[in-house]
């Protein structure tokens, strides 16, 4: 089975004092070095198939080198490249590294603007030249530019065709060279304005390169090149003279978080790793906004312009449930409030029989969705036991009282991940083992033939993590039914913007509406969407029209629930299995500012979108599907 990969991480940091400030504040020039540590590991999470780090030296020299950059790959990689950059300053003398004037000097990566990425592939491809930062090198100062992003665009082809019919030549076919070579035509035409305008004023020499560097406007550089980007993203660069600048996408689609005091300019993927890495209050961290840049200039100047107007703002809803750290306050909120919604399903799902059932979870995301059904749950039995207190009719006894208060919502820790890698993103072809040995069980935690067993998950994408794994492991302990509670609605379409599921037949959700069509003798419903789909295939992407839905319309989620279950529980399994979904309705209400639901709605936010969903309905119809 093909590798489901998501997300990529970012972080920025500007120093806005000299390195000698940093030393005597902090005891060390490499605060920032240090910062960018902190702030590329707390965010792991986000990409472990490589990371690397640029740095830029403000003010060297001529013949010095002023832009540094470090790259590894695996799941190692930021331990290996700061081990590198480190290994840089481990014949010093004590002296020698603690006198940030000798560093700003001599040493490398000791400069005052760093940028650090962690990644997953999406459309890029693996391997150690696809890991950002990418480089473009130029005699010119102004003119290099290191570039690393969270995105995926969904039309990087159309992109491709147009820049070389311009005459460029891309060296890869790869997402970010694309990107890079669209960014630094835009830079090197933004430097040679200013060449032209500097020898106008009878400049020459120097004076025409400090001109250029005091004058780039990257917000026309960032405009110009990003006005054809149709999808999620968040992109950052630094320039050879210092100018640092990070854009998102005009929907909100993927994040970005900043924060600005005296000595430091910080952006992040993530709110909280910038509150733990600089110690500051969630209140003083800003969100980078649709359409919006974030620009550094070489002075050390910050400020915000929107360089592409917003469209219908559709922040990925998958952040919030699963991607994003869930230290954040606000997604610590929203993922116990999605744990909490699913309680009056949940109840219907074991017949209200609370005193004969165990909770519990499947580690790690989900952990905080349980504590929320855990306090829906509380709440429900203290009701029950207010109504039974009632129902006496008398004061109560001290036994009567006893007997009904000790009721309790059984909770226990049944599941456990023994090994720290997500299954949903290890690699391809180990995979489907990993997933089936990665979980284990609490021998003993319910009592077998008479306990149900509910434990909730924060996704079911391909169903493998079940199939493989989870309900035969759990099968074990005996429970006389199995309710699987998700805390995402169904994941029935291809996502586009930093999540590589292209393939339509990947999703356990969309095999179960195959099924049930074939099952109830209409293939017709599969024939016509494919031949509406074939049809658009010419049009513009603007006119497309997502002809999968029908797949899904003839039926209720219940019955794709019940379906799923008959492909993903493994022969021989005694429990009865169920599993429950979130309703969409459940997920607005937990996350209402992050909207974006397209891979469980088939409601895409660009057109690229539909566009790629279509290419991929044909291609299953085509290659997969069995007329
Ligand atoms: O249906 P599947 O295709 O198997 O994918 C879904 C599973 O993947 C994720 O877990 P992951 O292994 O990433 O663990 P985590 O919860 O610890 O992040 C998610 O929490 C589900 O358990
Ligand atoms: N997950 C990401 O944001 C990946 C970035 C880029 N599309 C790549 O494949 O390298």
């Amino acid at each position: 089975m093909e590798q489901l990969k998501h997300e990529c991480g970012v972080a920025m940091i500007r120093l806005l004092k000299p390195l000698e400030y940093y030393e005597e504040k902090y005891g060390t020039w490499m605060y920032g070095l240090n910062k960018l540590y902190l702030l590329m590991e707390k965010q792991h999470n986000r990409g472990q198939e490589g990371a690397g780090l640029a740095c830029v030296k403000l003010e060297a020299n001529p013949g010095e080198e002023y832009m540094f950059r470090e790259r590894a790959l695996g799941s190692g990689a930021i331990t290996e490249i700061f081990g590198t950059v480190q290994s840089n300053f481990k014949d010093l003398t004590k002296e020698q590294l603690h006198d940030a004037g000798y560093a700003k000097r001599v040493l490398p990566f000791a400069g005052e603007v760093y940028m650090g990425h962690l990644r997953y592939s999406t459309t890029g491809k693996s391997g150690l030249s696809y890991v950002h930062p990418f480089l473009r090198r130029n005699n010119w100062r102004a003119k290099n530019l290191a570039l690393c992003g969270n995105f995926n665009l969904t039309n990087v082809d159309e992109i491709f065709a147009r820049i070389t019919a311009i005459g460029q030549h891309p060296r890869k076919y790869a997402d970010t060279y694309i990107m890079l070579e669209q960014v630094g035509h835009r830079l090197d035409r933004e430097v040679e304005r200013l060449f032209n305008l500097a020898e106008a004023e009878g400049l020459t020499g120097m004076g025409i390169t400090h001109y250029i560097e005091d004058h780039i406007d990257l917000a026309n550089v960032l405009r110009t090149s990003s006005k054809e980007w149709d999808g999620g993203y968040v992109m950052c660069g630094l320039t050879g003279s210092g100018e640092t600048f990070a854009v998102r996408d005009p929907w909100g689609i993927r994040p970005a978080f900043w924060y600005q005091d005296d000595e430091i300019a910080v952006l992040a993927s993530e709110r909280p790793v910038i509150q733990t890495a600089l110690n500051v209050s969630a209140d003083r961290i800003r969100e980078l906004q649709p359409g919006q840049a974030l620009l550094i200039n070489k002075a050390g100047k910050l400020r915000t312009v929107q360089i592409n107007k917003p469209r219908e703002v559709k922040p990925c809803s998958f952040e919030r449930i699963y991607f994003s750290r869930g230290s954040d306050m606000d997604i610590y909120k929203e993922r116990k409030l999605l744990g909490e919604k699913l309680v009056p399903n949940i109840l219907k799902a074991i017949d209200k029989d609370i005193d004969h059932t165990v909770f519990s979870f499947i580690p790690n995301t989900a952990e905080v969705a349980f504590y929320g059904m855990l306090q829906g749950l509380d709440d429900y039995l203290n009701e029950e036991k207010v109504r039974q207190i009632a129902a006496l009719g008398h004061n109560p006894s001290h036994d009567e009282l006893e007997r009904i208060l000790s009721r309790r919502i059984r909770s226990e820790k049944v599941a456990i991940k023994d090994i720290k890698l997500r299954t949903f993103i290890a690699e391809g072809n180990s995979r489907n083992d990993l997933a089936a040995h990665v979980y284990d069980i609490t021998y003993g935690s319910l009592v077998p033939g008479t306990d149900n067993l509910v434990i909730i998950d924060d996704s079911i994408v391909r169903g493998t993590t079940l199939k493989q794994s989870i309900i035969g492991i759990l099968d074990r302990l005996g429970p006389k039914k199995i309710v699987i509670v998700s805390s995402s609605p169904q994941v029935r379409y291809p996502d586009y913007y930093g999540i590589d599921m292209a393939k339509m037949s990947e999703f356990i959700a969309f095999k179960a509406a195959i099924e049930l069509l074939k099952e109830r003798e209409m293939r017709d419903v599969i024939e016509s969407a494919y031949r509406k789909s074939k049809e658009q295939v010419s049009l513009p992407k603007e006119q497309m029209v997502n002809y999968v839905k029908e797949i899904y319309a003839p039926f209720t989620d219940e019955e794709i629930s019940a379906k799923m279950v008959e492909l993903l529980t493994p022969k021989g399994t005694k429990a009865q299995v169920q599993i429950v979904y979130q309703p969409l309705e459940g997920l607005h209400e937990a996350c209402p500012r992050h909207r974006g639901n397209w891979y469980f709605s088939g409601d895409y936010p660009t057109p690229g979108g539909v566009k790629l969903l279509n290419m991929a309905f044909i291609n299953y119809i085509e290659q997969v599907y069995q007329f």
